[in-house]
């Protein structure tokens, strides 16, 4: 099989910035003229030394050298800064697209994917590695190119003024990229290992939080807490060790580099002394090596960036180019809501299948609800019909079309999804609601919510509908979120709903209210109900019986008592647990 090239990580770096390459291309010209005029002051000396050596007595020609290496460093000054602010422009607006289309990524993948990576992950890429571009976008592109081409030019000056003394003054530097490049063999592989300890501290963290309720319940601070410190020293010893491995090399590194004139002035001196070196020349040189010094050990202060480059590309593509959910894009005109599904086989991790051939046909403008016992897979159908995974094999259908037939954002905007755990964003319940349908007025934003049988608690807080909710609506109860989430898809009036055990944390005294609401909701509409408490879904057009990912019976409430054992002890024990309460 060929192998597909591998494109390099600058490669890939430089084509996420493609809607910027005038301002880097800009940049990296002004950077370049930047380091030009930082080396005219060097030759200025240069010029003043030979002036000197030769006898000459013009003042002017001294002053107007002068001038120019004030000019050279003004210019260095200007053009720098013109680079960096034009740079860092085109970086920042880099890194915001970065993370635009990765998101817009995460909308695209399927649920199983981001569900099984831990959130700490997503942030660390999302934020920490993104933002670890800053340096290469901004720095490395322009500055390390014009460090470099800089002294390229420098060099190939001093080969012409005298070719020993232009080999001498790179020594240093060729020991010290030695010195540097066997420092920096483990490099990559190092930084990998630090980005795993960073990730693994962020999940951590993230898991500590986000339970911390749970901890606080059941007094295990100190066993939870361990991971998390476990994973914080893990880091910090990491990076310890790091630098005690590097420091020999490093030192050696910065002390090397930097001696340029070790060979060249014995050298230099020998030269001529035996007459072979003009005494002029061999100042400029030493002028100008003096010069070399400062750009070479800019330039390599992004080796740094350079060996991690690698890994942080690596995982930022890795988040862009994940399998997406297989769906066209072409506008589809459904011929209405009807859903079918036909020898539908699905499994979340490509190993436990979880749904078995299940076929299920469900007519527009009816009521179809889904029990069983726990685990059985109702979620799992309901969620393949919202579109939020492909299925394994099999097909399902809506409105006529198969679903990887019809745009993904078009599926959305068919299908209200609300479950027990529908997120709240900490924002103001206003907005939570308007999710449901940007641009709705706020009277819109009323109506849905006195529908929904959540204008009356709304009103009651202090800041009535502009209370902010908390994160992940914190500040509500259970029951209270539910409602704002049956509110949104209230709004959003999409022809199909999908009722996911929606009512499971309605207290009695609001379940008739909120019943009554989601069937003003639902008229006319496609309704798919997830229910443990039969009682709910009698009235259904067709109640379907999933038990170990399979269909095993369907019918109206009476047909499946009359004919259907299973239905029959779940509705006696759901009559005997309401008896009891
Ligand atoms: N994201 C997931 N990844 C892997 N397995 C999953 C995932 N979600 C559900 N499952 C598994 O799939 C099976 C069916 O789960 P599903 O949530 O569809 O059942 P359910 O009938 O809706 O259960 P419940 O009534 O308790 O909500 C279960 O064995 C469950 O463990």
């Amino acid at each position: 099989m060929k192998e597909e090239k591998k494109e390099s990580p600058i490669g890939v770096l430089w084509g996420w910035g493609k809607l910027y390459h005038g301002k880097f291309i800009g940049s990296i010209i002004l950077a370049v003229l930047g380091v030009a005029c930082q080396m005219v002051p060097y030759f200025c000396v240069a010029h003043i030394v030979t002036l000197m050596l030769s006898g000459e007595q013009d003042f002017s020609s001294y002053m107007t050298a002068c001038i120019v290496a004030l000019c050279g460093y003004l210019g260095k000054v200007v053009f720098a800064n013109l680079s960096t602010v034009i740079s860092h422009a085109a970086t920042y607006y880099t890194l915001r697209d970065l993370r635009e289309n990765i998101t817009e990524k995460l909308a695209r993948v399927p649920m199983g994917t981001i569900l099984d990576t831990p959130s700490g992950q997503y942030k660390t890429t999302i934020v920490d590695r993104v933002e670890g571009m800053e340096p290469t976008f901004a720095h490395l592109i322009p500055e390390m190119t014009a460090n470099v081409l800089v002294p390229i030019v420098i060099v190939v000056y001093l080969l012409i003024l005298d070719w020993r003394m232009a080999l001498l003054s790179l020594v240093t530097l060729v020991v010290g990229l030695v010195v540097m490049s066997a420092g920096m063999k483990n490099y990559p592989v190092k930084w990998e290992g630090a980005v795993k300890a960073g990730k693994q501290m962020a999940d951590a963290i993230v898991e500590y939080i986000g339970g911390i309720e749970v901890v606080k319940a059941f007094s295990q601070s100190a066993g939870s807490y361990k991971k998390y410190s476990d994973a914080v020293n893990y880091n910090a010893n990491y990076y310890v060790d790091w630098m005690r491995e590097n420091q020999k090399t490093m030192s050696a590194y910065n002390a090397i580099l930097p001696s340029v004139l070790i060979c060249v002035l014995p050298c230099g001196f020998v030269f001529w002394l035996s007459g072979s070196l003009e005494l002029s020349t061999f100042l400029s040189i030493v002028i100008f090596s003096l010069g070399l010094v400062g750009p070479i050990i800019a330039a390599f202060t992004f080796t740094d960036d350079l060996a991690v480059l690698g890994t942080n590309v690596e995982e930022i593509s890795q988040l862009l180019n994940a399998e997406e959910l297989n769906h066209k894009d072409t506008p589809v005109k459904l011929a209405d809501t009807s859903i079918s599904l036909g020898h539908v086989y699905f499994s979340y991790d490509g190993e436990t299948e979880v749904l078995h051939d299940v076929s299920l046909t469900i007519r527009p403008g009816t009521m179809t609800a889904l029990v069983g016992p726990s685990g059985s897979g109702k979620s799992t159908v309901a969620k393949l019909i919202a579109g939020y995974w492909d299925v394994t094999s099999g097909s399902i259908t809506l409105g006529g079309y198969e679903l990887k037939d019809i745009p993904l954002d078009e599926i959305a905007d068919q299908i209200s999804y609300v479950s027990q755990d529908n997120y709240l964003f900490n924002r103001s319940i206003r907005e939570n609601i308007r999710m449901g349908k940007p641009g709705a007025t706020d009277e819109e934003v009323e109506q849905a919510a006195k529908q929904s049988g959540c204008d009356a608690f709304i009103r009651k807080l202090d800041n009535g509908y502009d209370t902010v909710v908390g994160s992940a609506g914190s500040h509500l109860s259970g029951g209270e979120r539910q409602r704002i989430a049956i509110a949104r898809a209230m709004l959003k009036n999409a022809p199909v709903v999908i009722l996911d055990e929606a009512t499971a944390y309605i207290d009695p005294e609001n379940e008739a209210l909120v019943q009554k609401a989601i069937s003003a909701l639902t008229v006319g509409k496609t309704l798919i109900v997830i229910a443990h408490r039969l009682s709910t879904i009698t009235g259904a057009d067709n109640i379907v019986v999933v038990k170990d990912g399979t269909i095993h019976a369907q019918g109206t409430h009476e047909k499946l008592l009359e004919t259907f054992p299973l239905y029959r002890d779940m509705w006696q024990a759901h009559i005997g647990a309401k008896d009891q309460m």
